[in-house]
């Protein structure tokens, strides 16, 4: 099929051709029940029950596509996006939507283990190699500009900032920086390096963003698709607890279950007592159930949510 001549009049989404988002992205993709079958020949891939087309492409081109309004909608990382409105400025038009709490790292400063630096400060004036130029030049513009003001730095000293698509990290072991820039995850790939985190430059995650320059009329289905994935998120973060309690003890129950909203209470069929209905966070279930317990609550059960609205 020629694709090209489908995308006209379609919302385009991009979303990462490969690496650490991809599986992801899809399952964002599948929570939000937007059909596709993507040839692994092609980027582009029709969606099968939205006048959508999902096109891939890497992570980092994506800001720019969507900031141009190239694309009216995409999933990147946040470090994506804070580089690119560094490198583009006030002309990329994009807005950031939803944290998708997936991709989670840190982009970070990293020396030599065993080496004698300790301090960025220490770094000014030296080599520096990372992936997010723009990102990094900045932090040590702003760091250069301080020590030469407090009479730390001289004032024709620069810290070099170099530029590598990727294997950042086997920059120093290889002698052309002092340093390097990457993101960290685990921490895995920096410690097998031979390299440790002197400081955090930014936190990141996946984020949904789109274009503040789209035609109105795809405004009722980008609305559509940004709320479904937006019910998705929630829906990942969540579960709902119920729960069975004596009426006496439900203002001391109720200060552990708040709910997102508000909890539902509903009479029981039996006098004095009441059945609760909130939704917890699921990282925090188990102390939720632990506090209910110890506080009268009774038939206690976890259900998960399979989706939601927002
Ligand atoms: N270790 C990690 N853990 C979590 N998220 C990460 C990690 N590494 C990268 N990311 C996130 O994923 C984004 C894309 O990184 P990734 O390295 O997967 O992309 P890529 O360079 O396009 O893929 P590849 O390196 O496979 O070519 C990053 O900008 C960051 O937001
Ligand atoms: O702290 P960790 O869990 O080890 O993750 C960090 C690594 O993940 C990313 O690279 P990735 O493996 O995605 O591949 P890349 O180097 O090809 O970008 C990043 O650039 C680090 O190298």
């Amino acid at each position: 099929m020629d694709l090209v001549n489908h995308l006209e009049d379609r919302l385009l989404f991009a979303v990462p051709k490969k690496g650490r988002l991809y599986e992801s992205c899809v399952n964002v993709l599948k929570g939000a029940d937007i059909k596709f079958r993507r040839n692994s020949r092609l980027d582009i891939a029709l969606v099968q029950n939205f006048p959508i087309a999902l096109v891939f492409l890497p992570a980092a081109d994506i800001p720019r596509f969507v900031g141009t309004g190239r694309v009216h909608l995409g999933i990147t990382g946040q470090d994506q996006i804070a580089e690119a409105r560094l490198r583009i400025g006030e002309k990329l038009k994009v807005e950031e939507l939803v944290d998708l709490q997936f991709g989670g790292c840190k982009l970070q400063v990293q020396v030599p283990e065993s080496g004698p630096i300790q301090t960025v400060k220490q770094l000014a004036g030296q080599r520096i190699v990372t992936s997010f130029e723009y990102l990094v030049g900045d932090y040590f513009k702003k760091l250069d500009a301080q020590m030469k003001k407090d009479g730390e730095l001289s004032e024709e000293a620069k810290t070099e900032i170099s530029f590598v698509s990727g294997s950042v990290e086997a920059s120093c072991a290889l002698g052309i920086a002092e340093a390097v820039v990457d993101l960290v995850e685990s921490g895995e790939t920096m410690r097998a390096s031979g390299l440790k985190a002197i400081e955090n430059v930014m936190s990141t995650s996946a984020v949904l963003v789109r274009s503040t320059n789209c035609s109105p009329e795809l405004e009722p289905l980008l609305q559509t698709i940004i709320t479904r994935i937006r019910g998705y998120v929630i829906a990942q973060q969540y579960v709902l607890v119920n729960y069975n309690v004596a009426r006496e003890h439900l203002t001391d129950v109720l200060k552990i279950t708040p709910g997102k909203r508000a909890p539902t209470i509903t009479t029981l069929d039996e006098p004095n007592w009441v059945a609760v209905s909130s939704m917890v966070l699921k990282k925090n279930v188990a102390k939720v159930m632990d506090e209910l317990s110890q506080n009268h609550a009774a038939d206690i059960l976890v259900l998960s949510i399979d989706n939601s609205r927002p």
